[in-house]
């Protein structure tokens, strides 16, 4: 996940849509292997790949290599709609990465709060809190109560530990930092991109 992450970024600072979506699927992976309290996160995260990766293998799929050059295509042939969600049509996929790039925010930062918090061991008030200042705030009253629900399954750190590989706190800090890393790359190139075009608020 943490090499998909990093290989997404180009040297021109470009973001290839390609490992994009393969950090995304290996996190899917972590998610899953968490419990099926999370299957609706997972599915809908996958909705979400499945329409990019659709867009990818698509006619125009060269258009979709990188997220500056979707950008650009979606926004020259009038694919991003600025007012409103059309109902029967496949959404763009500036917009869908939106999703993603907001959640990407929220795992930030966790993974930062559960690298850098010796000892604290509620895993589910870090995810929590971590959800409160990013993620929630572009949720429905509805989806809030849902995801407040399934933040109790979370495993506790250990467990987590195991399932990124690391036996203790020490090691967990290293790999974790290391993935903090690698997303706040690519999540501050995004944001500039939105927000030079101004699509950080598309419905
Ligand atoms: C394993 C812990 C998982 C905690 C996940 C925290 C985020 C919880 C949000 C759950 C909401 C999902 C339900 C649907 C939301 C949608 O309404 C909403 C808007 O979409 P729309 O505009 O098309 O309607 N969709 C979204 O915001 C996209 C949400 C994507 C959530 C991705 C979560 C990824 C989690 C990766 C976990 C990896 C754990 C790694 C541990 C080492």
């Amino acid at each position: 996940m943490v090499q998909s992450f990093y290989d997404c970024v180009t040297n021109d600072n470009e973001i290839l849509l390609v490992h994009y979506l393969e950090g995304w699927r290996e996190l899917i992976k972590f998610m899953d292997s968490m419990g099926s309290v999370f299957g609706f996160i997972s599915h809908e995260t996958m909705t979400k790949i499945n329409i990019l990766q659709g867009y990818l293998d698509g006619e125009n799929g060269k258009s979709y290599k990188t997220i500056k050059s979707m950008i650009n295509y979606e926004l020259e042939n009038q694919v991003v709609n600025f007012k409103y969600l059309p109902s029967k049509q496949v959404p763009s996929g500036c917009r869908t990465l939106l999703r993603m790039h907001r959640a990407l925010k929220w795992l930030e930062v966790f993974l930062y709060k559960v690298g850098t918090s010796p000892g604290h061991d509620k895993t589910s008030e870090m995810c929590a809190e971590a959800y409160h200042k990013t993620l929630s705030h572009y949720h429905s009253w509805f989806i809030r109560q849902v995801a407040e629900v399934a933040f109790l399954a979370m495993p506790p750190v250990e467990d987590m530990y195991k399932i990124v590989c690391v036996k203790d706190h020490e090691e967990a800090k290293v790999v974790l930092l290391t993935t903090v890393d690698s997303i706040v790359k690519v999540y501050n190139i995004t944001q500039e991109l939105y927000t030079i075009n101004n699509m950080l608020d598309l419905p």
